[in-house]
């Protein structure tokens, strides 16, 4: 098996220290490839060379046009490979390989998105209150840049910060996770055939508490952007102030979904599952919390409960699967020890609670579709991310308390309300504190409206005009016309 090697200052080649990593096929636990593992030589030589190309490189000063046009063309590219991408991000999480070109083209459609904004900005004109001089606005790249992104949505959320890095005019150093590496070492290979120079784009591969952790420390990176657990995000919050770079958080979620008596039954108890069960709820806005109003509670979870038993496991490659494996044998632990929890806490098991008992689903990291009732705010698997899937169910009577169920969690991340009433679905909109709230639909998201979190859930916004700031300094400049001495002293 070749060994997939990580990209320094335009050349392929293998770490310092020659270590590998095996990279797993969760639904069989299949190795699929083989990948070098850098260690804080690699990440600090790319570190290096991202440097070099911003101060000495003219990729910051590429007229915008010509940098809007090659993000333009990386997007060209992704939509000609997209059936391997879709296939390779499959094979590595484990996800429907439906799901997998859907995230293709919302892919694409990010790196047009910045590819179009990367022109249009010619900065803000001031009306100056001092008598002859101008003042003027404009916005420059922040520098070098470092990337750290997840397992769940590997390639999407790269996207989110590759395509606004570029478009800006940054160099960048980016750290997929160890486990999911495969989709971002292919969209660097496109990058470079789309003509990103040398030295701007770099991609380290290894663990995070190493090269993560040096993206996260070293002085010459400008910019620190990440995407993964609360935790992780705390520590590179701390090692971000070694010189105060530019930070931008995207964290976890544990997302109410509120459902009113007068909502169209039907249609959310679909959502509910939708919001919980797409990728097996590895999903930071997963739908997790569901908020039932008392009256409807009983009927509507003797319908999600039918509904859920329906749910097919499988392969991401079977068409008629609906649900993979969760992403690895540490992740499947982690979601059978907060279930396991929650039942001792006093929730009840109303379907799943367990691993599947299939034969064929056996050498995968499989879960079944889980719904746990009797759950309040006080227990641990109410408050905590589980990232798997499963639903927890809680009762209201009135509009107050759930909209004070909703947002009692340390994250706020996203959420939904389920209501044919508009003005009590703007009542409770306006006052849940998330960064995304969606009256009757759960989980959508488009390149033109920002993403991010309230609360722990995060620091910035990714996508939307927000999305390109984030790579952006702002620069005031002041002229005086008329320069003559002031003789104050
Ligand atoms: N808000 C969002 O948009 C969003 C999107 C996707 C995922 N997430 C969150 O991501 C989490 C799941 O992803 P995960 O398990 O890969 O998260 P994680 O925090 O374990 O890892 C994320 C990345 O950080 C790296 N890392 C680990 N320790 C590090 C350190 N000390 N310094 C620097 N980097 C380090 C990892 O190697 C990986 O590349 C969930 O909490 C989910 O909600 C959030
Ligand atoms: C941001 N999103 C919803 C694409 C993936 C979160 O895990």
């Amino acid at each position: 098996m070749n060994i997939k090697k990580q990209l320094i200052d335009g050349s392929w080649v293998t770490s310092k220290s020659n270590a590998t990593r095996d990279i797993i096929n969760p639904f069989n636990q299949e190795v699929i490839a083989k990948v070098t593992e850098s260690d804080e030589a690699d990440a600090k030589t790319a570190i290096v060379a991202a440097r070099k190309a911003f101060d000495q490189g003219d990729w910051a000063t590429t007229p915008a046009t010509v940098r809007g046009k090659i993000v333009h063309k990386i997007a060209d590219l992704i939509e000609r490979d997209k059936e391997e991408l879709a296939e390779l991000e499959s094979l590595n999480t484990g996800k429907t390989v439906e799901e997998s070109l859907g995230d293709m083209d919302d892919i694409a459609g990010v790196f047009r998105y910045f590819a179009e904004m990367a022109d249009k900005d010619g900065g803000e004109i001031i009306e100056s209150p001092i008598p002859n001089s101008t003042s003027r606005v404009i916005h420059e790249p922040v520098g070098v840049c470092g990337q750290i992104t997840p397992w769940n949505y590997p390639l999407l959320q790269a996207s989110w910060k590759l395509a606004p890095a570029l478009a800006a005019g940054n160099t960048l150093v980016m750290k997929p996770s160890e486990i999911t590496p495969l989709t971002s070492i292919k969209v660097f290979e496109l990058m470079q055939e789309a003509g990103v120079p040398q030295g701007v784009i770099n991609l380290v591969l290894g663990p995070g508490n190493s090269i993560g952790a040096e993206l996260s420390n070293n002085d010459d990176v400008d910019l620190i952007s990440f995407t993964g657990g609360i935790e992780t995000g705390k520590k590179i919050m701390q090692a971000a102030s070694s010189n105060v770079k530019n930070l931008a958080l995207e964290l976890g979620g544990k997302n109410p979904n509120i459902v009113f008596a007068d909502a169209e039954f039907e249609t959310a108890v679909d959502q509910a599952m939708n919001a919980v069960f797409f990728h097996a709820g590895q999903i930071c806005s997963a739908g997790t919390r569901l908020i039932i109003e008392e009256s409807i509670h009983d009927d509507f979870v003797e319908a999600l409960v039918d509904r859920v038993n329906t749910i097919k496991l499988g392969s991401g490659f079977d068409e008629s699967t609906q649900m993979g494996p969760l992403i690895s044998k540490e992740h499947l632990n982690k979601v059978i020890n907060y279930v396991e929890n929650g039942k001792k806490e006093g929730a009840t098991v109303a379907v799943g609670g367990g691993r599947p008992d299939q034969p064929g689903l056996q050498n995968g990291f499989f879960y079944l579709p889980t719904v746990l009732t009797n759950c309040s705010t006080d227990m641990r698997v109410v408050q905590d991310e589980g990232f798997g899937p499963v639903i927890t169910v809680e009762k209201f009577t009135t509009e107050e308390e759930a909209i004070q169920l909703a947002n009692d969690s340390i994250y706020g991340l996203s959420g939904g309300v389920f209501t044919n009433d508009i003005g009590k679905a703007e009542r409770c909109v306006a006052k849940m504190r998330m960064g995304t709230v969606w009256i009757n639909d759960v989980n959508l998201y488009f390149p033109h409206a920002p993403w991010g979190g309230y609360k722990q859930s995060g620091i910035g916004r990714e996508l939307g005009k927000t999305g390109l700031e984030e790579y952006q300094e702002t620069k005031h400049i002041f002229q005086n016309l008329k320069p003559e001495p002031v003789n104050w002293f």
